[in-house]
Order: C-alpha cells, then structure tokens, then sequence
C-alpha cells in the first residue's frame, strides 16, 4: 500500500503500468475511490504508459479531516502528491469534482498537466441550494440517506438492476460523511467558466447520455470552452460510463492518451 505524507494530509496512491512510461494521472468523483478506475485501467495498455490513481482526502483510505474542504485544498492536494511522486507533463483525467480538480490543477500548473480528460464534469456542477441540500441530509442521516436519489444519478435502469450494482452502492455509503459533505462543500463554491475558458491544451469531454448529475450538454458546454476540444457522448451510460460502458470509454481513452502521450 502507498501512502503519500503531504504534511497536512496522508494520501493513499496507487501506481500501475509501466513504471517508465508516460504519465495518466485519474481523479475520481464524490463517494467513489481509486476503484472507480478498475475496469478502464485493466483495458489500457500494459506497455508505454504509467497510471497514477489516488483518494482524495475524506475518500478510500486517504484520511478523512473535518469539513468543509474548498477547492483550491483538492487542487493542492494532487498538486502536491504529483511533485512528490516527481511526475510532471500528464493526461489528466478526471471525472465529476475529479474534472473539476483537473481544471483547477490545469489552471494552476501547466506544467504537470500535458492534457486533460473532463469526463462528467462541469465547470460548475450543480447549484449551491443543491448542495447545501445534500450537506444538510448528509449532516442529519449520513451518505445512506442520500444513496437511493444518489444511484438514479449514477447508473441506468439496467445497470441498477445488476449484482454489481450493490458494490457501488455500499461504495458510496461507505464513504465517510465528513469526506462526503467536505467535497460537497468544495464543489457548491466553486465555479472555473472564466479559469477554464482561458486554458489552451488538448482537452477530450466524455459524458454518459443519461448522466443525472452532470448531463451531457454541461459537460460539452464545459469542454467547448477550451479551444480545439473534443467531445465524445457515450450512449446508455449514467454518470459513470467508466463503469457502465468500460470498453467503449478504455477506446475513447486510448486514443487520447496515445495522441498526447510522448
Ligand atoms: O450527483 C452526484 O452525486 C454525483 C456527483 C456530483 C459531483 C461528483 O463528484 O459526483
């Protein structure tokens, strides 16, 4: 097991792949951790690439402080744990307030992030009455009060329908409600349509056509704002369309990834 000390904070990483080849980093979303990355990652080349995964603080088995979190301390966070694991000039992925973490981490340091992957995100997700909501619920009940609303976000009809789907949904509710309710608060203040509409790198949006919580228009509106984007709709898919779709998004990935890659 690795864990990165970052003084403030303890940060369980994971690197996978070749140990000498260019770098991918992935930032996943609110109530998943590293496994979130699973499927994508074992249709990825073996060869030629280095994945670095990580659980952003309050999720998996990073530590977990008392909230709120903002988001320049999420931004941090990766910053510091790329410097630390020397890794500069990488694909970033990340999905939901994992893209959003990109986009600050973009916006910050140009020189730890050669491209980036928006995947189900926004350059503002949500409202903050939404969340304050959500916080509220989480306060009172815990993550389980939010997981039924929260599933029909995540996955489609189909999906929930699944044994798999019971792993998911005891993934989210395990999920510490401080590190649920600080990411939550991270995510209301923020909003990145003026930071990232003055970014210029490859950027590639991947949205799931039935994505509850970050629809696909958002998630093209937010990609368009950087010049030269792409955008790829992955159809029957929920939030999480590296989950429910993994073939079809590990391809969409590739080919990114090997266009931008050294
Ligand atoms: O709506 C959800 O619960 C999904 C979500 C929003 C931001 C994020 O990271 O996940």
């Amino acid at each position: 097991m690795n864990i990165a000390d970052l003084e403030d904070i303890r940060l369980h990483y994971r690197i996978d792949g070749d140990p000498d080849g260019a770098p991918v980093v992935f930032a996943n979303s609110l109530g998943t951790d590293m496994r979130l990355w699973d499927k994508v990652l074992a249709r990825l080349p073996k060869t030629g690439l280095k994945y670095i995964r990580y659980d952003k603080r309050g999720h998996g088995l990073s530590e977990c402080p008392k909230p709120p979190y903002g988001m320049g301390t999420l931004v941090r966070d990766v910053e510091r744990l790329m410097d630390h694991l020397a890794i500069r000039d990488a694909v970033f992925v990340g999905l939901s307030i994992g893209g959003m973490i990109a986009q600050g981490l973009a916006a910050k340091r140009l020189d730890l992030v050669r491209a980036m992957v928006l995947s189900n995100t926004g350059a503002r997700i949500a409202t903050r009455e939404i969340w304050a909501q959500r916080i509220a619920d989480a306060e009172r009940g815990g993550v389980v009060a939010l997981a039924d609303a929260t599933m029909t976000r995540w996955f489609t009809p189909a999906f929930r329908a699944t044994p798999e789907f019971t792993a998911w949904r005891n993934m989210l509710t395990r999920t510490p409600a401080d590190g649920y309710i600080g990411c939550s608060h991270a995510i209301a203040g923020t909003d990145f349509y003026a930071t990232t509409a003055a970014l210029r790198l490859p950027t590639l949006g991947i949205a799931g056509s039935e994505d509850g919580s970050t629809p696909p228009d958002l998630v093209r509106e937010t990609t368009e704002l950087v010049p030269g984007s792409q955008f790829h709709l992955i159809r029957k898919a929920g939030h999480l369309p590296c989950v429910e779709a993994p073939d079809e998004y590990a391809r969409v990935l590739n080919d990114f990834i090997i266009a931008q890659a050294h």
